[in-house]
């Protein structure tokens, strides 16, 4: 398995003085979905600000397949697809229009583009809304166009925030399908959650953050061996980490 994105000895934030994160490691490789968990604040948005190149780190690095947002912006942009928590659609713009842009963006070739399109608007059951504006799409409908935009393409890396809000459980189901299926041809995804139930079920590892730091990290039984908690579920480590400032 190759190392997709590297986080190495991460400390950044919003001012210089104040760091947010400090001394932030973790990798995630081709084939794997990683949980990337903690309490509101704890650090998990600033961590996905960094390593989508929002905001530069004031030491250590973030690296998508060794390169960092500085060495070549537009080749580490075109490294990853981001899934926000909040969708940010363009209002002038149908469903079909938004397909065809990140088609376009990311010069997916016009039978690709064809085939994925077709595919998705069944998948997410969003065939009837294709010539619609954003206007006049629910809270999930606009998540949805988000999902159907990133899985478009297939970059090297997934980063996806928060994917559940919103969604019914039909469209939760397309979406994990879909990042399984994914992880299967090879991508690495990184994925930042506060569902544990499903993190556990689909995540191959987790990254705890707590005020900036990772508490711990591991797959589900290496949690359990460094906290000491032998058979807990992801909820209960999560509850006792936190709650104890375990380190
Ligand atoms: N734009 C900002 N300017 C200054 N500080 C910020 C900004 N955004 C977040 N912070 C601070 O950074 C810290 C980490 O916040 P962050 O948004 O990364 O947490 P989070 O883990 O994503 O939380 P949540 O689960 O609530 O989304 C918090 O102390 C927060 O107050």
């Amino acid at each position: 398995m190759e190392e997709v994105l590297k986080v190495q000895t991460l400390k950044g934030g919003y001012q210089r003085n104040k760091p947010v994160l400090h001394e932030v490691d973790f990798s995630v490789s081709s084939s794997e979905i990683v949980g990337l968990i903690g309490l509101n604040g704890a650090g998990k948005s600033t961590t996905i600000k960094h390593i989508l190149g929002f905001m530069e780190p004031f030491s250590g690095n973030v690296t998508i397949q060794g390169r960092t947002f500085l060495n070549d912006p537009e080749t580490y942009r075109s490294s990853y697809t981001f899934i926000p928590e909040t969708p940010m659609l363009y209002e002038e713009l149908t469903l079909k229009e938004h397909l065809e842009l990140t088609a376009m963006a990311y010069g997916v070739a016009e039978d690709d583009y064809k085939k994925r399109s077709k595919k998705l608007l069944k998948e997410y059951r969003m065939e009837k809304m294709a010539n619609w504006f954003p206007s006049h799409f629910s809270k999930g409908m606009r998540q949805k166009v988000m999902i159907m935009c990133a899985f478009m393409v297939s970059p090297p890396l997934y980063v996806v925030d928060e994917p559940f809000v919103g969604l019914d459980p039909i469209g939760i189901k397309s979406f994990l399908d879909h990042i399984v299926s994914l992880k299967e041809r090879g991508a690495a995804v990184l994925m930042s959650t506060h569902i544990l139930a499903t993190a556990e079920r689909y995540c191959d590892r987790f990254i705890l953050l707590h005020d900036g730091e990772v508490v711990v990290s591991g797959t589900l039984a290496d949690l359990q061996a460094q906290t000491g908690l032998q058979g807990a579920s992801l909820d209960d480590i999560y509850v006792h980490v936190t709650k104890e400032d375990v380190r």
